[in-house]
């Protein structure tokens, strides 16, 4: 796929099934991942992967989180399920650094772009992806299960895998509708 093709045509799967990428597959993603803005280059982030067993333990981490909310039994079910909506599901963690220069917003935004150019590098190889938070990307008891500090953010769940159905691109609106000149 070529590039322009992707920027204007990239969308999300909802719908993944197995295969997940393949080890070379998951590198492009990853190296994609790190190739975006980055102020000081503090490298912001960490990047969780659970395949196979991993997406039982992630799903542990969940259920575990829902546990600790006082949620009922139906959804503790529901939430270690969550993660086998794909066979593979990355968390991105900001992993925020005091800076001089670097305010936590940009080390936010530097992971969010990490999180997409993932997205970005999973659709040009022809999988599904998609970015997902809900309440457990803010929740104490999941960065505990997770094993990241409490000043670190969880800012996705990128859920990623093989499309189950092929997607009709969604029309494109007009980047112009949002904009105003000085
Ligand atoms: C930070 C962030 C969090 C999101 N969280 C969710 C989520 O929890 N559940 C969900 O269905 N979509 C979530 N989305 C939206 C989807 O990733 C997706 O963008 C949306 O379904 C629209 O599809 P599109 O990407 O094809 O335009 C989130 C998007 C962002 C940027």
């Amino acid at each position: 796929m070529d590039a322009k093709t992707l920027l204007l045509t990239r969308q999300s799967t909802p719908r993944l099934a197995a295969p997940a990428p393949t080890q070379e597959q998951l590198d492009f993603i990853l190296d994609a991942a790190i190739r975006v803005p980055d102020h000081c280059g503090l490298t912001p982030w960490e990047f969780i992967i659970a395949e196979g067993e991993g997406l039982d333990k992630l799903g542990a981490v969940l259920s575990q989180a829902a546990i600790d909310k006082g949620a009922d039994q139906a959804f503790i079910e529901k939430a270690s399920k969550m993660p086998h909506r794909a066979p593979m599901v990355i968390t991105v963690v900001s992993k925020i650094q005091s800076h001089p220069k670097v305010p936590e917003l940009e080390q936010h935004l530097a992971a969010g772009c990490a999180t997409l150019a993932m997205q970005q590098a999973a659709f040009a190889l022809g999988l599904g992806a998609i970015w997902r938070t809900g309440d457990f990307a803010f929740n104490p008891s999941v960065n505990k299960g997770l094993g990241i500090a409490d000043t670190d953010q969880v800012i996705g769940f990128l859920y990623i895998g093989t499309p189950v159905t092929s997607a009709n691109i969604k029309p494109q609106k007009s980047g112009r509708e949002f904009v105003r000149h000085l």
